[in-house]
């Protein structure tokens, strides 16, 4: 049974813009049009899109804080806009640019704070937050205060704070935005098992293509608010030609690398970048250049989540994979 139904969903806003001096004409931004996919208990999803193509807004009606103009909207059985309080016991929601914790309190009290809020069974509260304390490594936090927590340490707190009420559905909004590659990993690492141990099902806006990667078997990209690709990571960087870039550091300056699979495009000084369809494995490549190179480093760039897209379009039919 669908967690999420969404059928022909449309969101209008009106708007006056300034039209040459001080008139202004009303007019009407289709933030969300024709919109509709269903997401099953237990999915991970990238709800994926350029700037202002629609995701806050739709995100905000399946939340129930945005109404509909139009269309058919339900989420764990519940109509978002009419039953919003009940809604919020079924979500968590986690922004990365912004925390839902108290700045001032240490975490425990915001953690018991929400607990009143949400009326969580005492017993319920405690196991997770032991089990959650555990997983994101905060034993030694709780008793510090919100504003003395670093980027990554808050936000492993903000996602303990979204799942102490058991939610069956997460919302995670950048939950990895301006964290070091080792806090990312801890994220994410905890998302993975999270839905593996409970089943929560998880919808994620990112500019991280490597979140996605990590984590979503399903992608749904939006544009002009509506749903333009839907299936696999792999199936959208097929459809749209993808590469994805290795950067190898040679111990000495070296003509272009020659290697299976890859092709190398610049060259600068002892440093080459050599670039490889994004839905293969990068490993063969990787082997190939350590075993005839000698490589002091090596990492690999994803591509940007808007060139994934722009890439889409270029190649005409984006649509289901
Ligand atoms: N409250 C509002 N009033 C007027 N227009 C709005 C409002 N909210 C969103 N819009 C417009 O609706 C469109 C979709 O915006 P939305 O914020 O949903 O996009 P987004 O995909 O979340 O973008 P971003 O990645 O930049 O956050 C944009 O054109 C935006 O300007």
């Amino acid at each position: 049974m669908a967690l999420i139904d969404v059928h022909g969903l449309e969101r209008t806003f009106a708007v006056r813009r300034k039209e040459g001096g001080r008139r202004r004409r009303p007019t009407t931004v289709r933030a969300v049009h024709d919109l509709s996919f269903s997401i099953a208990e237990g999915e991970m999803v990238g709800y994926l899109g350029p700037n202002g193509a629609g995701k806050s807004t739709t995100i905000k009606m399946l939340t129930g804080i945005l109404h509909p103009t139009s269309g058919d909207l339900e989420v764990a059985g519940l109509a978002p806009q009419r039953q919003r309080t009940e809604l919020a016991r079924q979500i968590g929601v986690v922004f990365g640019q912004r925390t839902t914790l108290w700045w001032d309190l240490p975490l425990r009290d915001s953690f018991d704070l929400l607990r009143r809020i949400y009326r969580t069974d005492p017993a319920r509260h405690r196991a997770n937050l032991d089990r959650y304390v555990e997983l994101l490594e905060l034993g030694d936090l709780l008793d510090t205060p919100v504003r003395q927590l670093s980027l990554g340490q808050r936000m492993r707190g903000d996602i303990t704070a979204a799942l102490l009420h058991d939610p069956r559905l997460l919302f995670l909004d950048e939950p990895t935005i301006g964290l070091d590659v080792v806090s990312k990993g801890r994220v994410r690492e905890f998302l993975r098992v999270l839905n593996a141990e409970r089943g929560t099902t998880l919808i994620l806006t990112t500019h991280d293509l490597a979140d996605v990667e990590a984590l979503c078997d399903r992608v749904i990209v939006i544009d002009h608010g509506t749903s333009v690709y839907d299936g696999s990571l792999t199936g959208l960087h097929r459809h749209g030609g993808s590469t994805r870039t290795l950067v190898v550091d040679l111990v000495d300056e070296a003509p272009p690398i020659e290697v299976a699979g890859a092709t190398t495009r610049d060259v600068s000084g002892p440093r080459q970048w050599l670039t490889f369809p994004a839905d293969t494995s990068a490993a063969p490549v990787v082997a190939a250049v350590a075993a005839t190179y000698d490589v002091a480093d090596l990492s690999i760039q994803e591509p940007a989540i808007e060139d994934v897209i722009r890439e889409l379009y270029s190649h005409g039919s984006p649509g289901r994979a």
